[in-house]
């Protein structure tokens, strides 16, 4: 996983290591510090002179200067190397999210999936820019400053060594228990996305049903859980905190006393003295580094694994390795003995079906009966469990999934609208449409009025999922789109809801002229409908149980005659 992790910052090497070698240099410019103090105390201030002393100050500021030059380098071009990281991932998991299969999306939830694109990657970019180099300079300062101390004065750096297990072991410890909270508190944070897209989404649905005060008890619950976990976390920073801050104090209060009667005994100059207490701090400072480290990283790997994880989660649906472009489809269609569950439980048995190009044909049955379904397969939404779909004779699973799929219209029962505006979401139907084609489609799908009458035409934003249109103009607009399309096959979800007679005249009008010279497959709730089909099918229980014209079908006195009648 490490392998997979480093081969992120291949693109960015160049950066990576000014950012490390710099701050390799400023962790020795850090060490270097106390040695000069030491070296002005015991060598300068003796010599009493004062424009030797003046001109050190200086060259000490000039080095502050140019650490804290270093330091720009290191926030800067060290986040910088962290977030083109992040980006990259970002992409790649947005990539791969819209390639998903609708399966996979009907057990996902999307607050979820929103928590991994934004915050996972987050603590992956903080890793990506910390990780590597606080655990490197971590060691190295420590491994210095003890050198030195014990260059200095071996006995006072061992007293000093003595102490580090003990908070070795504080660090490991409350570092542990940090990561734990932390992870908790990113699990609620998830929780908490999932609550708020839910409500905020179907806050609609709430109102209506005047369910506020149940909303707000259940985000309540979740609210009052973050809350809970995060003064857990609060809890064991500030023991942490503490413990570590008077930790220090005391190797500096023990080091203070010792040193002092060495200096006394002149065992040690006061020089070296400072330098010494200066260094002990230099020491010290790694351990919060690598608590920091210990902290992040497991963070960090998690999301990492996440998105590993997200990453290898295969489409279900994919072009296999021999898959050919489809050509110019006619649109016959058939069906050969085709079941299908969503689960282990059967929705379609045994289909067989064989639909002509141009042909209009109609499915109609009890509600659950599997038309959604059937249809859902033919653009390869949902796979067969047994038989197989040609179209003109060819297998779905023998094409190339972009080029079957712009060849089918679909206009479902809920129409979805970006929240842009009009012409976005006509042209959304084939991207890069030009606004007179755009215009045309809009006439063609009855929408020509409603544009005459909004006063910023197709440039009126439609709003989230657009719900400044009514259901009826919604539809249009998927008509439009699929005008626009302009596909040999069409896939029609007639809308269960109401609407008025002169809009489902109109819409009827605009299906009627969209199905010209076109296979299509509509899910008929609406008498007009099927009366311009050229066959009915009717479902019943995930089989075809009859088939047939209208009159037909009546005559038979069976199912359908049972169904209109
Ligand atoms: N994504 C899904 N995951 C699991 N089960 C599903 C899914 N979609 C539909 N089902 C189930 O499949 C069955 C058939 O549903 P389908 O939507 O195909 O019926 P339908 O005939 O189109 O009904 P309606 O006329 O009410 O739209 C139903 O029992 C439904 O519960």
């Amino acid at each position: 996983m490490l392998r997979d992790f480093f081969g992120y910052y291949r693109p960015w090497l160049g950066l990576f290591w000014l950012d490390f070698g710099c701050a390799v240099l400023s962790g020795l410019f850090e060490l270097a510090f106390p040695l000069a103090i030491t070296a002005f105390i015991d060598h300068l201030l003796p010599q009493g002179n004062w424009s030797l002393t003046v001109a050190a100050a200086i060259g000490l500021l000039v080095l502050y200067a140019i650490n804290s030059g270093l330091m720009v380098i290191v926030i800067y071009w060290g986040h910088k190397l962290g977030i083109n990281i992040e980006t990259e991932m970002r992409a790649r998991a947005f990539d791969h999210l819209t390639r998903l299969s609708w399966r996979w999306y009907d057990r996902s939830r999307t607050g979820k999936l929103v928590a991994r694109v934004t915050r996972d990657l987050e603590e992956i970019g903080e890793v990506a820019h910390h990780g590597p180099e606080d655990a490197f300079i971590a060691i190295m300062t420590f491994i210095g400053a003890f050198i030195l101390m014990f260059t200095i004065n071996p006995s006072l750096a061992l007293i000093v060594a003595l102490i580090v297990p003990a908070m070795l072991v504080l660090v490991i410890f409350y570092g542990g228990r940090m990561t734990r909270t932390w992870r908790a508190i990113y699990s609620r944070v998830g929780d908490f996305n999932v609550r708020l897209e839910e409500a905020l989404g179907g806050v609609r649905v709430v109102q209506a049903f005047g369910n506020e005060a149940h909303e707000s008890e259940l985000f309540a619950a979740d609210n009052q859980n973050y809350r809970k976990t995060k003064l857990e976390a609060y809890k064991v920073m500030a023991a942490s905190s503490a413990l570590q801050y008077m930790g220090l104090r005391l190797v500096q209060v023990v080091v203070m006393v010792v040193g002092a009667s060495f200096v006394l005994s002149g065992d040690l100059t006061t020089g070296g003295f400072v330098g010494f207490l200066l260094l002990v701090g230099v020491f010290y400072r790694p351990l919060e580094k690598i608590a920091a480290v210990i902290e992040t990283y497991p963070r960090g790997i998690a999301g990492f694994r996440r998105y590993q994880e997200l990453l290898a989660t295969e489409p279900e649906i994919a072009d296999a390795p021999d898959a050919i472009p489809a050509p110019v489809l006619r649109g016959d269609i058939r069906f050969e003995n085709v079941s299908f569950g969503y689960d282990d439980r059967p929705i379609l048995r045994g289909i067989d079906l064989t639909i002509k190009a141009g042909e209009t044909v109609a499915f109609v049955g009890p509600s659950g009966a599997g038309k959604t379904t059937l249809l859902a397969l033919l653009p390869r939404f949902y796979e067969p469990s047994a038989g197989r779909i040609t179209v003109d004779g060819i297998a779905l699973d023998q094409m190339q999934l972009h080029s079957l799929r712009r060849q089918i219209g679909l206009v479902s029962q809920d129409v979805f609208l970006f929240g842009g505006t009009l012409r976005e979401n006509i042209a959304y139907g084939r991207l890069g449409a030009s606004d007179a084609e755009i215009v045309q489609a809009a006439r063609q799908a009855q929408l020509g009025p409603l544009l005459e009458n909004l006063p910023e035409g197709l440039d009126t934003i439609v709003g989230e999922r657009g719900v400044m249109l009514s259901g009826g103009q919604k539809q249009r607009v998927a008509i439009a789109r699929a005008f626009l399309k302009n596909p040999p096959i069409l896939i029609l979800d007639e809308a269960t809801s109401a609407l008025d007679s002169q809009t489902e005249r109109e819409i009827q009008t605009a299906l009627d002229a969209l199905s010209v010279g076109r296979t299509t497959l509509v899910i008929a709730h609406r008498l007009g409908t099927i009366r311009h089909a050229d066959r009915i099918a009717v479902m019943q229980d995930g089989r075809i149980v009859e088939m047939g014209e209208h009159g037909a079908l009546v005559a038979q006195g069976g199912v359908y005659a049972r169904l209109s009648g």
